[in-house]
């Protein structure tokens, strides 16, 4: 398992009798980020597969077969193809159950999607690329980075309220930016510990363009939401 650690995307360490899994991914994705920190957390080798956006891979029929969205992740487990990070997430937990993603606790457990649900459906799509794109073009460039960081704060505020009874080790942040936000900069630090995240962070990626991206602003700044 070290050896998927250190290198997840060689499929070579899996046992011939179990499924093949294989992420496309983007080194910079948020969304592709939370998976593979997942497949780590349960020990799963899968292939990664990246997608190169600078040349429009997303957009090829191939892939669009995949996800008609074309968005990464996509996760592919034998025949079968699972798209959007909080699916792909969910589907991993009843899929392979060891090492829980989840608590058992219907309450804590809800407490937690909540947390998800806030990152994936009222954070994430709110600055990604192709909104981004939009308010840049629609509202003004000098727009774009006040958009991205008012919608990140509300959210992050919202989690913050969320967790902030939930003294969990797995729930707090980082630096100057993160200082407003010291539950999430926890979890954030506690996580760093782990060698699952570790090799799930964006400039371990094999696709990783490793100029100017700064540790933890990479996912503030540097990663693609
Ligand atoms: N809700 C989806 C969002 C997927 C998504 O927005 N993916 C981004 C990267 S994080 C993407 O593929 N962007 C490519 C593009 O905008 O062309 C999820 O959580 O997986």
């Amino acid at each position: 398992m070290a050896n998927t650690l250190e290198n997840p995307q060689d499929s070579s360490s899996s046992s011939s009798s179990a499924p093949k899994l294989v992420l496309y991914s983007h080194w910079q994705s948020s969304c592709s980020w939370r998976v593979r920190f997942a497949l780590n957390l349960k020990g799963l080798p899968y292939e990664y597969k990246a997608v190169n956006f600078a040349e429009g891979e997303q957009f090829t029929p191939e892939f669009e077969k995949l996800n008609p969205l074309r968005f990464v992740p996509i996760l592919v487990d034998g025949d079968l193809v699972v798209s959007d990070s909080y699916a792909i997430l969910l589907y991993l937990e009843e899929k392979y159950p060891q090492n829980a993603l989840l608590p058992v606790d219907p309450w804590l457990k809800a407490l937690n999607l909540q947390a998800a649900s806030i990152v994936t459906s009222s954070i994430q799509p709110l600055h990604m690329l192709s909104v981004l794109k939009i308010i840049e073009e629609k509202v003004g460039p000098e727009e774009r980075l006040p958009w991205a960081q008012y919608n990140i704060e509300k959210g992050f505020m919202a989690l913050e309220k969320l967790l902030k009874d939930w003294s969990g080790k797995y729930a707090t942040g980082d630096k100057i930016y993160m200082s407003k936000f010291p539950i999430l900069s926890m979890i954030y630090e506690s996580y760093e510990t782990l060698p699952e995240f570790q090799a799930s962070l964006p400039d371990r990626q094999p696709d990783a363009i490793l100029v100017g991206v700064p540790p933890f602003g990479g996912l503030l700044v540097g990663t693609m939401h």
